[in-house]
């Protein structure tokens, strides 16, 4: 049976657009077809400082992998793509790739390796404002369970 699972993507050095890119590439061939894919949007660093601006994006992408599955492909992934470690003392730092799992259908999982769905959702505009792009905003409130303060007709 497959599933839906939609994935935050974010880079803030290098060529992001081109890694963003290529994340996508190797996403359809090794978790399954992009059925959705947002715009891309280049923002603000959230929660750290850095010169560098963000591109983010998400992906809808039709899977028979499990979530974990998911998180060892996205991971494996990154290391291809150059990202050597996940954080410095839990700060968040520049990046040349992040893949994050955001939603899987509309499962609740609370595992020690992955929360889903994806405990930050409705405070992060870099990820809500993708996410809506392809999905709807009261879907993506429903499965959460949390309102989102977002306007995309606002946003533009
Ligand atoms: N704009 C933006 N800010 C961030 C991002 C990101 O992808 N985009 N990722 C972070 C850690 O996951 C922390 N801050």
């Amino acid at each position: 049976m497959p599933h839906i699972v939609y994935l935050g993507l974010g880079s803030n050095i290098g060529a992001r657009h081109d890694m963003i890119e290529k994340a996508i590439e190797l996403i359809a061939e090794q978790v399954g077809d992009i059925v959705l894919q947002s715009a891309l949007y280049e923002t603000e660093p959230w929660g750290f400082s850095s010169e560098n601006l963000f591109i983010n994006g998400a992906v809808a992408c039709q899977t028979t992998l499990t979530p974990l599955e998911v998180l060892q492909k996205t991971q494996a992934i990154e290391k291809q793509l150059g990202r050597t470690h996940k954080t410095k003392n839990g700060e968040y730092e520049d990046r040349v790739i992040d893949i994050d799992i955001l939603l899987y259908d509309d499962l609740h999982l609370h595992h020690s390796q992955l929360v889903i769905p994806h405990p930050h959702i409705a405070k992060r505009p870099f990820v809500y404002q993708p996410l809506c792009d392809i999905l709807s905003k009261s879907t993506l409130e429903r499965i959460i369970g949390q309102e989102i303060p977002y306007n995309k007709k606002e946003a533009q």
